[in-house]
């Protein structure tokens, strides 16, 4: 029987490619800890760049394809490991301890994407990253009831913020600290003092991705917050009639203008599924948001259904996530969550998303 090397395991995965970046498996550094065991036995480790990876599955049959078309291997044994990477490493502005920031926007309030953000941030824990949520919405934080936390962070060296921690997550909000009233009414040197102290002046740790909830709408808030941080790239939240998707399209155009990344569209109130009798029926239409993400030319990340469990996690300050895990909201939250952190995987890489110029 001829020797395997490993040189043999190297050559055959350096064929490999990560479906989503285009290189090979080796190339990324993605194949570790090969051994070799007597009788034609290969075990080694994959570390895949997000524990969320959508594509794990295409990447297993893959790699077992090519070694076991190795003269001489009888068997493969795969681990995996993740190592996140840090987004468009070559900017400032990070902050610290933080890998990823994953901007959640919409074009309009009320369409969910505080509920997006949280399950995201949840949906990501449970795929074994280490996460942070940060709730912007200077206007109508609702991470506070979402999440059940109440009371006002400490600081333990008299300058930075403790966050708070929910099921899993650190948390931070702006309504921990200001009354959502006074936030209101403030204008320019009050608002910025506030947004960098929610930027820099919090101790996260060390996190693979922290969730940015910023405020809805295109206005100076969404805009002056997104540029202070080096962000991976923007999620926006839409429900799917046409008013609301116009909202998006604006949205966008705003976020290209200022160079940052629209990962893609979350179609939020995609169907009432009837839990009588399981009808589906398009309260808010169907489909509207696939429909314009392709005109865009940016992806669909995720279809969460119209759905009572969702709105009672949110005000009992359990997401659908955590609360239900095995059940079908919650499987198109993680869905959502690991196409999101594949398109996150891709920038870290500075592999381009298609960009849509309007105008
Ligand atoms: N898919 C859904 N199914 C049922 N209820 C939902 C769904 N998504 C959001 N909701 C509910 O709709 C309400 C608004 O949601 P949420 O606060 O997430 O929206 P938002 O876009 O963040 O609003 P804001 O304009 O305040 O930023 C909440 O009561 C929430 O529980």
């Amino acid at each position: 029987m001829s020797q395997i090397s490993e040189r043999d395991v190297m050559s055959a995965l350096s064929k490999v490619n990560d479906p989503e970046l285009h290189k090979d498996l080796v190339s990324l550094n993605m194949v570790q800890d090969v051994r070799l065991l007597p009788g034609g036995a290969i075990k080694l480790r994959i570390d895949l760049t997000t524990p969320a990876c959508p594509l794990k599955g295409k990447i297993q049959s893959d790699v077992e394809a090519a070694l076991r078309a190795i003269p001489g291997v009888t068997s493969v044994e795969l681990e995996w490991g993740a190592q996140v990477r840090r987004a468009r490493a070559e900017k400032g502005n990070f902050i610290p301890g933080v890998k990823n920031v994953i901007l959640v926007g919409a074009g309009k309030g009320g369409v969910g994407k505080s509920t997006v953000s949280l399950n995201l941030a949840a949906a990501l824990r449970q795929e074994g990253a280490t996460v942070g949520l940060l709730d912007a919405d200077f206007y109508g934080p609702s991470v506070p009831i979402m999440t059940g936390l109440s009371g006002k962070p400490v600081s333990k060296d008299g300058k930075t913020l403790e966050p708070m921690e929910a099921h899993g997550l650190k948390v931070m909000s702006i309504g921990f600290l200001v009354d959502p009233e006074q936030a209101m009414v403030w204008r320019g040197p009050m608002l910025h003092s506030a947004i960098t102290q929610l930027l820099r002046d919090v101790n996260w740790g060390e996190l693979d991705y922290l969730v940015l909830d910023l405020p809805p709408g295109t206005g100076d808030v969404p805009l002056s917050l997104s540029q202070l941080v080096h962000a991976a790239g923007i999620v926006l939240v839409s429900t799917p009639q046409d008013v609301a998707l116009a909202d998006v399209v604006k949205a966008k155009s705003m976020f290209d203008r200022v160079s940052i990344p629209v990962l893609g569209i979350v179609e939020n109130m995609s169907q009432f599924v009837c839990p009588h009798c399981s009808e589906s029926t398009p309260i808010f239409d169907t489909g509207g948001a696939g429909r314009a993400a392709q005109a865009m030319g940016i992806p669909l990340l995720g279809q969460i259904p119209l759905d009572l469990a969702i709105r009672v996690g949110g005000d009992k300050g359990v997401p659908v996530t955590v609360g239900h895990p095995d059940s079908k909201q919650a499987q198109a939250f993680r869905e959502m969550a690991r196409n999101i952190a594949g398109k996150v995987s891709v920038q870290s890489h500075d592999v381009k998303l298609p960009i849509f110029k309007l105008g």
